[in-house]
């Protein structure tokens, strides 16, 4: 399945420099959205997976579908100022910018089994800081689901610990 076709390649956004990869154009085609759901949680079947977090917002997009499909609830990891709740925040640097994310201190029970699902894997800041968000509340990472990994950018070098699982790699 060359589910690349259906990524749209932007140069220079969002500044220059930077080679974005589009999944709209695959959200929009529900068989291929399906079958790229469907292929990560062929890819993570053999995890004990408690609760999925994503990141904001593209996380969603992906975490949110593999939990349903695994039956297993979702943990939304949120920018700043966006949770309601009691939070703990963790600054970080992306491939263009920086950012804070937090996590409602219940989100997680602590012992709990927990999946990081995202669109793509970059400089791995997300999925790091996400990492150190959920150790904080007593979660055990059990490994990283992503649509698409910029190898180049080498991200699973802040995550050697963690199984990480792919689609797509450019
Ligand atoms: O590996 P990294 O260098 O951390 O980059 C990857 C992250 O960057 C993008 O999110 P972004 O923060 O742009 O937010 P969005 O999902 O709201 O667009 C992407 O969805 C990943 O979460
Ligand atoms: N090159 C890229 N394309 C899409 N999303 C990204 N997030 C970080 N780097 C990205």
């Amino acid at each position: 399945m060359d589910f690349k076709e259906y990524i749209r390649v932007i140069p220079d956004f969002p500044q220059p420099g930077i080679s974005f990869k589009d999944i709209t154009t695959l959200l929009k085609d529900g068989e291929m959205y399906r079958k790229a759901i469907n292929e990560l949680k062929v890819m993570v079947s053999d995890l004990k997976i408690d609760v999925i977090a994503g990141p904001e917002a593209r996380g969603f997009v992906v975490g949110a579908p593999l939990a349903y499909a695994l039956g297993v609830g979702f943990a939304p990891i949120r920018k700043s100022g966006k949770l309601p709740g009691e939070t703990i925040e963790v600054g970080y640097d992306l491939e263009y910018g920086k950012d804070t994310l937090a996590m409602h201190t219940d989100a997680i029970e602590k012992g709990q089994n927990v999946l990081i699902a995202d669109d793509l894997l970059a400089t791995g800041g997300t999925i790091a800081t996400s990492v150190n968000l959920i150790e904080q509340l007593g979660g055990k990472v059990v490994g990283a689901a992503f649509l698409i990994e910029l190898s180049d950018l080498n991200g699973r070098a802040k995550l050697p610990e963690i199984e990480v699982f792919t689609l797509m790699n450019y």
